[in-house]
């Protein structure tokens, strides 16, 4: 037999049927659900009088719509978010599928609630009508996100028409720097690749860097295989992401854990197997990084300066010009003189308790900028209550962070969360595109602990002057 990626071996398990043009019908094992995508598959499948095929397999729970203020409990003011919230609410009930309600401590965003609960799984296929799907790559699962009209049909029948990708090898050799965390690992992948770099491929990440990652830190870098234009991420699962899973509410037991473990240890890619892409960093060249553009891939080193168009080359110098101007910079400009008046960590990119604890050792006995607006917006209930535990949240709002309730937030700004024209935001959220976080507000990614030390001196920081 030749030899098989990672990706390769989950979607051979997967195939139900593949056609002469090789679509294929795969199996779908697990669905997650939010409210933004989902009322119009829900009333297709109402319509046609069908229910859900595999309820059991599906997963809902509420998240971009929701606000992050602890008068929530009393109701959802924004009569938009309302009627989504109520909607899923109505649908999760009517089909009888799994969920978790806002006022429920195990809400929070979908992506961050799959793995918590053991719902996301080594070797399983995982969709969701939501692009940052991706993160549930970080289990060797093979995660993606799908439209509206699919969410349907894989609500109808528990599988996915789709077409294999290419697979693209990401590798990350040797040890990190102090600093430097899986966010910059992620957004440094992407200033190499590019948002293009990939298009029409799975990426499995590996590498001494990765293996040495958490599963948290996996999951911040699978998250932006999207950014880097890839339809998914994976990661090999190990020891760690056993170690992760075992014991997570719906994680096999017993003698069906032992089964689930014969299949995930033979989920690695065989030696000689082939990738069409391979791209290779080494660990040590990567430094805590920070976004310039409105762009993912308009990514730098903190130390560095303001790029100048002219340095692009083609259709990038006009796409450089206009990211510098909406973003009020001056190409030449260091980076750490850029002043910012906001700060927002959370999102399904880094508002996992290890994102809060790095924030927090940062920013422990300090106080942040005069003026500036702080929010720490944890990933779900659990975590809010985790880092209520081991103090994080003292630390934040002593230092003058909101403490807010879980969801997508100030990420895409879908809820009251957002940003005013012309502020500046330092977020540990994916997307920096412009008015992603308000109409006219300006973001710059980075890492949590990054964000911290941006809230403290009141700009972009190298996190390296404060540890
Ligand atoms: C609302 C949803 C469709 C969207 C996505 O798919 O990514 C959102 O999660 C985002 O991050 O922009
Ligand atoms: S946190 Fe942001 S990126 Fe993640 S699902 Fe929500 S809106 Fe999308």
């Amino acid at each position: 037999m030749s030899p098989k990626t990672l990706y390769d071996k989950i979607w051979d398990a997967h195939v139900a049927h593949e056609a002469d043009d090789g679509t294929c019908l795969l199996y779908i094992d697990r669905h997650l659900v939010h409210e933004v995508t989902s009322p119009q598959a829900f009333e297709g499948l109402r319509m046609a009088g069908r229910p859900v095929r595999a309820p059991e397999k599906t997963i809902a729970v509420p998240d971009h719509n929701v606000p992050t203020t602890p008068d929530r409990v009393n109701g959802i003011e924004n009569p938009e978010s309302r009627i989504q919230v109520e909607a899923l609410d109505k649908n999760a009930k009517d089909f009888g599928i799994h969920y978790y309600p806002v006022n429920d401590v195990r809400q929070g965003i979908v992506h961050i609630v799959g793995p918590e609960q053991g719902w996301t799984l080594p070797g399983m296929t995982v969709v969701c009508g939501d692009s940052h799907t991706a993160t549930h790559g970080a289990f060797g699962a093979l995660a993606h996100g799908i439209g509206t009209s699919e969410v349907e049909h894989v609500l109808a029948t528990q599988t996915l028409i789709q077409k294999k990708s290419k697979n693209m090898k990401v590798e990350i050799t040797g040890k990190l720097q102090p600093g430097v965390t899986a966010k910059d690992i992620t957004l440094a992948v992407i200033g190499e690749t590019g948002t293009a770099g990939g298009t029409g491929y799975v990426i499995e990440y590996c590498g001494e860097a990765i293996r040495n990652l958490s599963m948290e830190g996996r999951m911040t870098v699978c998250n932006m295989a999207i950014e880097g234009g890839a339809r998914a991420g994976l990661i090999a699962p190990d020891e760690t992401t056993f170690e992760y899973v075992k014991g997570r509410p719906h994680a096999p037991k017993g003698a069906q854990w032992e089964a689930a473990m014969d299949w995930w240890k033979t989920l690695y890619t065989d030696e000689g197997a082939h990738f069409d892409k391979v791209v290779t960093i080494r660990g040590e060249d990567i430094a805590p990084v920070v976004t310039w553009g409105t762009s993912p891939e308009d990514v730098l080193p903190i130390t560095a300066t303001v790029p100048h168009p002219e340095d692009f080359e083609g259709g990038k110098v006009d796409a450089a010009r206009r990211s510098i101007e909406y973003m009020g910079l001056q190409a030449g400009q260091k980076l750490s003189d850029v002043e910012i008046d906001t700060v927002f960590i959370g999102s399904c990119t880094n508002g996992r308790i290890e994102d809060l604890r790095a924030a927090a050792e940062i920013l422990k006995g300090k106080k942040i900028k005069d003026g500036m607006r702080a929010m720490v917006v944890p990933g779900s209930g659990l975590v809010r209550m985790q880092a209520e535990e081991e103090g994080l949240a003292d630390i934040f709002k002593e230092a003058g962070f909101e403490w807010r309730l879980a969801g997508c937030s100030m990420c895409l700004a879908m809820n009251p969360d957002q940003l005013q024209p012309g502020e500046r935001c330092a977020a540990t959220s994916n997307r920096n595109f412009e008015g992603r976080q308000g109409r006219g507000g300006r973001t710059h990614l980075l890492s949590p602990a990054m964000a911290a030390a941006a809230a403290i001196t009141g700009r972009l920081t190298d996190v390296r002057e404060l540890m």
